[in-house]
């Protein structure tokens, strides 16, 4: 029964009982190795909050253009902000979502030293958010902040949770999440976790024109840890690719988050919890838009995930073996998280998404990945 033809539905509630735990850790276990995917239901996420978030997306969309463009993401070395629809491809094909890329707190980096800014341009991947100005949009950095937050703290208890149901000591992922180096921010409890910042997209699919093509977009995985995404309007769309490479639908559950596996954990466990391809379909023609909103968890920058050796029991490493060969698919791997920083892979990825961005603030990258010059449109995948 290791080829899913749905997406199992997990309650949070039953963690908060040692009756029901164990079933919660089951359930998270059998979903890591075999889907990839989940439902997670009574997340410990303010609903006021999330209703809010939901609210406010139409809104920021229907922002005059010249709002959003003034937020257009090429102003951002952090590539935070606005993209109007048609600004990506999937599998060389385009897009049609129009978006906005936020991100939890974080201040600029500031180099210590010269070789950290030639060997470490990743470094500068993150910091501030392009937010809409408070009489554009009122109140909705605070409400989008505070979702965030809540968002971050679910995604981290998830971490220990997932070590559990993996079989691994309690702490054993830690690692990802702090600086490699053993001396370079020591606290009196051992290492500190590393300068972090997790991004948050605001997500807009337009309904399909009659006769066009409907990706809204095309098959992918996530380069994050772990992804929860709020399915933000009541449309079907969103689907995922089982291990015979059908697609099963993902329609929304109110009150659920789709918590998914991204390319960054499914390589630090070695192929046991599995990233699992999946793509959204546009709207039909008439319908109103698709909104949503996924978080891409990080982990450290400097982590390489190929470094990081994990054990596991022999009783966990025989679910992976039952679960059998995973058909083919043509996503995007990121196979290069076996062999350079996370923060690396992550910035490659923006670069080859957004080739407007990176021309701008980081020539030298876009150089190595379009010596022809500025392709018609960003190509991740
Ligand atoms: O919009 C969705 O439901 C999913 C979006 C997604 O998979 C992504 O942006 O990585
Ligand atoms: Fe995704």
């Amino acid at each position: 029964m290791s080829n899913f033809s749905s997406i199992p539905i997990l309650d949070y509630a039953l963690l908060s009982s040692p009756a029901t735990r164990p079933a919660f850790i089951a359930q998270l276990r059998h979903a890591l190795i075999n889907v990839g995917f989940l439902y997670l239901a009574h997340a410990p996420v303010a609903p006021a909050d999330v209703a809010a978030v939901a609210a406010y997306a139409p809104r920021l969309f229907a922002l005059p253009q010249a709002d959003k463009d003034a937020l257009r993401m090429a102003r951002s070395p952090h590539f935070f902000g606005y993209s109007r629809v048609g600004a990506e491809l999937t599998k060389g094909r385009t897009d049609q979502r129009e978006q906005f890329d936020f991100g939890t707190p974080c201040a600029a980096a500031v180099p210590t030293d010269a070789r950290d800014v030639e060997e470490k341009p990743y470094l500068r991947l993150w910091g501030p958010a392009q937010w809409p100005a408070e009489d554009v949009l009122p109140g909705f950095r605070a409400v989008f902040e505070r979702y965030l937050a809540q968002v971050e703290a679910l995604s981290f208890e998830f971490v220990d949770l997932l070590a559990e149901a993996l079989g691994l000591a309690p702490g054993a992922l830690a690692q990802c999440f702090h600086d490699p180096a053993p001396d370079s921010a020591r606290t009196e409890d051992g290492p500190a976790r590393a300068r972090l910042q997790h991004r948050a997209k605001v997500v807009k699919y337009p309904p399909r024109a009659p006769g066009e093509g409907d990706q809204g977009v095309g098959p992918h995985f996530d380069g994050s840890f772990l992804t929860f995404l709020l399915q933000a309007s009541p449309h079907a769309g969103l689907q995922v690719q089982n291990l015979s490479g059908a697609w099963i639908d993902a329609p929304p559950i109110p009150g659920t988050f789709v918590v998914n596996i991204g390319k960054a954990l499914e390589t630090v466990t070695q192929g046991l919890a599995r990233a699992t391809s999946h793509r959204v379909l546009s709207p039909p023609p008439g319908s109103t838009p698709r909104y949503s909103v996924p978080f891409f968890q990080n982990i450290a920058q400097d982590v390489c995930v190929g470094d990081v050796r994990l054990e596991f029991p022999e009783e966990i490493l025989k679910l992976k073996d039952e679960r059998g060969a995973l058909a083919a698919t043509d996503s995007v791997n990121y196979a290069e998280y076996n062999e350079l920083p996370s923060g690396l892979v992550n910035l490659i990825g923006r670069v080859k998404s957004h080739p407007d961005v990176a021309e701008r603030h980081y020539p030298d990258l876009f150089k190595q990945f379009f010596p022809d010059g500025m392709p018609l449109q960003g190509s991740a995948y």
